[in-house]
């Protein structure tokens, strides 16, 4: 579901004299629907730099990235889009909060975009922020006063609203109490028993057992290691 094959990746750091950092030389990956991979390595190494290549964010310099069927280096920008409205979930630590949406619609508008009815989409988002333990009364608020922990819920209610075939977490778990992390390890496991290729970085070492059955440690693809 996820190739990642001989991949190496630079910064260029245009505006400070043009340093070079090189962070990935051969990286490879393999995630199997139904599997979950823990991407680890002390800090620096890399992990999100892999995992915003895996979601198109970054080009890499060198070898291919397979999501989903779709050949990344060769994919146009409306392949890129459409792979992440259908195919592709994304679950970060942070919200990008657009002012004045209310929470249940910043969860229920990925549905809306692949053209879902407006009723079963704001119930399903209602039954998700439910799950998440979202207090009722800031359903219809916008989350830009949210706490973290509560941005972090609508966040991720929204990552798995749809049942994306791949799903890329970043810290899913990072600011919950342990209820809602047992909700979210429970979501995650769910989304795997139905054939979901996962991939993340879980610091939380808990919520990594419990979920991850594998782990790639990325430093062995630093260029000091190559
Ligand atoms: N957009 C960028 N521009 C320039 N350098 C970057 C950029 N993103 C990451 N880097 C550099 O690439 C290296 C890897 O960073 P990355 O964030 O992928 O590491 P990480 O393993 O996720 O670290 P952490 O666990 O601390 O979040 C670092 O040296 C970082 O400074």
């Amino acid at each position: 579901m996820i190739r990642v094959d001989n991949v190496s990746k630079d910064f260029v750091l245009h505006a400070q004299g043009g340093a070079v950092i090189p962070v990935l030389r051969g990286a490879q990956l393999l995630v199997a629907a139904g599997e979950c991979v823990a991407l680890t390595g002390a800090s620096g190494s890399g992990k999100s730099t892999l995992l915003r290549l895996i979601q198109g964010n970054y080009a890499p310099g060198a070898g291919m990235i397979e999501v989903a069927g779709l050949d990344l280096a060769t994919a146009s920008p409306r392949q890129v889009s459409a792979l992440r409205r259908d195919r592709m979930g994304y679950v970060s630590q942070f919200l990008r909060v657009v002012p004045r949406v209310p929470a249940l619609d910043v969860v229920a508008e990925p549905l809306l975009t692949l053209g879902t009815d407006e009723a079963e989409a704001r119930d399903k988002a209602a039954d998700l922020l439910g799950r998440l333990n979202l207090p009722e009364r800031l359903w219809s608020l916008s989350p830009t006063t949210f706490s973290g922990g509560e941005q972090q819920r609508v966040n991720i209610a929204r990552g798995f609203v749809h049942p994306y075939p791949v799903l890329l977490l970043d810290e899913p778990t990072a600011s919950l109490d342990p209820v809602n992390r047992a909700v979210v390890i429970a979501m995650m496991q769910e989304a795997k028993a139905r054939g979901a290729a996962l991939v993340g970085i879980f610091h939380d070492a808990e919520a990594r057992s419990a979920i991850a059955d594998r782990e790639v440690d990325v430093s062995v693809f630093a260029p000091e290691a190559a």
